[in-house]
């Protein structure tokens, strides 16, 4: 296989798992109730369930219905990487880094049809100040299924003003007056 193109630069080191960060086992709450990834307000969202794992690592499935096409009877490779991008972005709450994603590499492997079960993994392989680079795969109906799709991706730490500066001001009027509709664990606040 070809190799991956984000690659890690020599004066990163290993991430670290937060102190606080949520136990393994722990299901992470939706960061915000209308993303597409994880949102219960997102009708067509994904819906994604994830999982923290021991380590820097989560996992998560995603079930793939006839809402989520590209060709007759197949997922939409953009709706994968969606649903990669929403699992290695989570990664965040155990680095404790709230993040946007900054490059996304993904290769497809093999064809999803629907009805498939997608066991999704992602994990942090190295933190370079603001950075976090990540990788994960998806497998197909179960957890040791063949490879069908798998990423690699730069997240860039950034400050709660990234979302208020450039968020549309409805949305962001909405979560002042309904601060429900993200997430707060423990101490902190989850960033939209
Ligand atoms: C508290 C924890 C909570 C966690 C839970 C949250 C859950 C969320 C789940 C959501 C899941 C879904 C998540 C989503 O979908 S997030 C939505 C999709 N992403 C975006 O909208 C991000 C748009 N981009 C930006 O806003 C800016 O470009 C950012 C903020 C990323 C950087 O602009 P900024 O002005 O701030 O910084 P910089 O430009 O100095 O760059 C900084 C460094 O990064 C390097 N660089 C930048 N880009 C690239 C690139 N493409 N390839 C390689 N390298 C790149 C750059 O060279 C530099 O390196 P160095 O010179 O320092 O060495």
């Amino acid at each position: 296989m070809t190799a991956y193109r984000t690659e890690i630069p020599p004066d990163a080191v290993a991430p670290t798992r937060h102190p606080d960060a949520p136990a393994p086992g722990f299901v992470l709450p939706t960061h915000y109730a209308n993303c597409f990834g994880c949102g219960p307000g997102q009708p067509h969202g994904l819906h994604m369930r994830i999982v923290v794992g021991e380590g820097c690592d989560l996992t998560a499935t995603f079930d793939v219905t006839e809402d989520h096409q590209g060709a007759p009877g197949l997922a939409h490779g953009g709706l994968l990487a969606s649903a990669l991008d929403e699992i290695l972005g989570m990664l965040g709450h155990l680095t404790r880094m709230s993040c946007v994603t900054a490059r996304l590499e993904t290769d497809f492997r093999r064809p999803v049809p629907v009805g498939t079960r997608l066991y999704l993994t992602s994990r942090a392989d190295a933190v370079a100040g603001r950075k976090l680079y990540a990788s994960g795969q998806g497998h197909l109906d179960a957890p040791d299924g063949p490879v069908a799709v798998r990423a690699r991706a730069l997240f860039v730490q950034v400050g709660l003003e990234h979302f208020t500066e450039n968020g549309r001001a409805a949305e962001i009027d909405a979560i002042g007056r309904d601060p429900s509709l993200i997430t707060h664990i423990g101490d902190y606040t989850v960033n939209p």
